[in-house]
């Protein structure tokens, strides 16, 4: 099965509140797009990547490409109003059997992820890496009270990538733009139609970029990272 990225990095970084956009950070050296894409190029199963980023940001994506020298990346489009019409739009470049959909925002993902969502897409149809939830989850009733707690064993935190078939994908993402249907993750858009996704347990350091101290806490894991090496 060949296999193809959509990197969304179309996002507008409210959380984070820096001058510039997330991807464009910089993380131990390097921008968080940098060294997201770099887990991509490293893995031998993806063959092409569409990067998706926001509208006036494709010549700075471009240039940080060229000046890495990634050579996966295929194109490089202009994404939507929200993470959903991002992924969209990258999928309707896309020409894969198979397709990872993955943050920009996760740089912190590993080739050995991506490799392991990929085998469990092709034994099980989709899959999603995830950790198991840490705390005790509490549901409020919106009036900042609580009103039931799930069974802890049950719940995962889900990451990217997701990986799915291409066209099951792209199935599910326009069954939901005809029905007005939200997601925050592609999985959901599965899940909605009784479709099964695969949960790959993945690891507590793949963290999304979101708000500000994520930035040092992302270095620290990479410095970790890199003394293991
Ligand atoms: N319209 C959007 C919104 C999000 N994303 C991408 O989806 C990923 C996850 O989104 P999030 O972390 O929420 O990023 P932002 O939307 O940038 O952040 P915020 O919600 O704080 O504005 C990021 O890589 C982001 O660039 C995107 O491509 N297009
Ligand atoms: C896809 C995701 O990263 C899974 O955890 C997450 O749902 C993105 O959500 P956000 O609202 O765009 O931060």
């Amino acid at each position: 099965m060949d296999w193809g990225a959509v990197v969304v990095a179309a996002g507008r970084g409210t959380r984070m509140g820096a001058a510039d956009n997330k991807p464009y950070l910089e993380l131990a050296g390097r921008t968080v797009l940098a060294h997201t894409l770099e887990a991509f190029e490293q893995c031998s199963a993806v063959t092409s990547i569409i990067l998706v980023v926001s509208s006036g940001e494709q010549q700075k994506a471009g240039e940080i490409i060229r000046l890495e020298g990634f050579r996966k990346i295929s194109l490089i489009i202009p994404g939507g109003a929200e993470r959903q019409d991002s992924v969209y739009a990258g999928l309707a470049a896309l020409h894969t059997e198979g397709v990872l959909v993955h943050d920009a925002a996760r740089p912190l993902v590993t080739a050995k992820q991506i490799t392991a969502c990929c085998k469990a897409a092709e034994e099980h149809g989709a899959s999603a890496l995830a950790v198991p939830v840490k705390d005790t989850i509490k549901v409020s009733d919106g009036n900042g009270f609580i009103i039931a707690t799930p069974e802890r064993r049950t719940l995962w935190s889900v990451q990217t990538p997701q990986a799915f078939w291409r066209v099951e994908l792209m199935d599910a993402h326009r069954q939901a733009r005809e029905e007005s249907a939200a997601a925050t993750d592609d999985a959901m858009l599965l899940e909605r139609l009784g479709r099964k996704v695969a949960i790959v347990e993945g690891d507590y350091a793949n963290i999304k970029i979101t708000t500000p101290e994520d930035l040092p806490i992302a270095e620290l894991l990479l410095a970790r990272r890199m003394g293991e090496e």
